[in-house]
């Protein structure tokens, strides 16, 4: 899964992912109303105006990149209807050619990660007959309760040729807490990258491994340590725009040939029409404005390609 992915990014020439997180505040209200007269002001109105948001904004931004990042929590919080809505959005993204990077962060003791790993990346076996859940092409994990809750995932990748990204040193301000606490000299992070090199070394394609890492676009030198450390291991980077990560930020998560990594910004873009720089485009056009911050963000990065 890795090489697609890697294939999307060399083809678009643009190493990011738009992160589909719909907060209902983020959609225009026309839309909603629209929504809920047809579905009511519930749950069910509610993951429709999302369905409904997400698939103007994918046919607004889908030439452009080579992946995204639906952040599920965002349609969980509606219950059932949520997770259709999830669904109906990777399945949209996958028909559109695009590589769905599923944000869960999933992760438990070994039999349950098992669970959570058919969920979201293979199939459950009833009476003889495979049936996918989720299938995204690749998903976050938790690496806290360690090997046996990684692994796992690790064999659905080998299984049905997925991807996961493992939560190595995250973009938020409190991460340090746990994350940077020095075991035998160490970081925490930099023994989880260890961990996560080692699971990766049987997932490799090529030059990279399908088990990729979590690095936040918030620590900057934490990023290029991580870097060093793991030049066989791809990035997923959040953190860049709505935390305040800049493309400059982000110069040593990449390697010569400017691959290395994918970076996410969810309401940087989504939410953009919101934003005083594409005021001009309007609730009404709010798809245009996510495609021109997309634009603005894949010129950013490049700058430091
Ligand atoms: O370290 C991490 C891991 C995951 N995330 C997720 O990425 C997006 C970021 O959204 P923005 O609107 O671009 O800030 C969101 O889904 C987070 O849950 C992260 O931010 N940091």
């Amino acid at each position: 899964m890795i090489s697609r992915l890697i294939e999307k990014i060399k083809e678009t020439k643009a190493p990011i992912c738009v992160g589909l997180d719909p907060m209902l505040s983020y959609i225009p209200e026309t839309l909603k109303e629209r929504a809920f007269a047809e579905k009511g002001a519930d749950p069910e109105g509610a993951a429709e105006a999302i369905w409904q948001f997400n698939r103007a904004l994918i046919d607004a931004v889908h030439d452009l990149i080579p992946a995204v990042k639906p952040q599920i929590a965002m349609y969980e919080q509606f219950g059932i209807p949520g997770l259709q809505a999830y669904e109906r959005t990777v399945r949209y993204c996958q028909a559109k050619g695009l590589v769905v990077i599923g944000d869960a962060k999933r992760g438990d003791i070994g039999s349950t990660s098992a669970a959570y790993a058919t969920a979201h990346l293979g199939a459950a076996e009833i009476c003889g007959k495979e049936y996918p859940a989720f299938q995204t092409d690749m998903v976050t994990v938790n690496p806290y309760l360690g090997s046996d809750g990684v692994q796992p995932f690790v064999d659905a990748c080998q299984r049905y040729d997925r991807g996961v990204f493992v939560l190595v040193k995250t973009s938020n301000p409190s991460s340090g807490e746990f994350q940077d606490r020095l075991i035998d000299g160490r970081p925490l992070y930099e023994w989880v990258a260890e961990k996560v090199m080692e699971w990766g070394s049987p997932c490799m394609e090529g030059e990279w491994s399908n088990v990729g890492a979590v690095v936040g676009a918030t620590y900057p030198e934490m990023l290029a340590r991580l870097r060093e450390l793991m030049p066989h291991t791809f990035f997923l980077v959040p953190g860049y725009g709505a935390q305040g990560g800049s493309a400059e930020d982000l110069r040593h998560a990449f390697g010569q040939d400017g691959l290395g990594a994918v970076v996410n910004s969810s309401r940087g873009i989504i939410a953009a029409w919101k934003q005083e720089k594409y005021v001009a485009f309007g609730a009404g056009d709010f798809a245009g404005a996510a495609r021109q911050a997309t634009l603005d963000m894949i010129a950013d990065i490049r700058s430091v390609l």
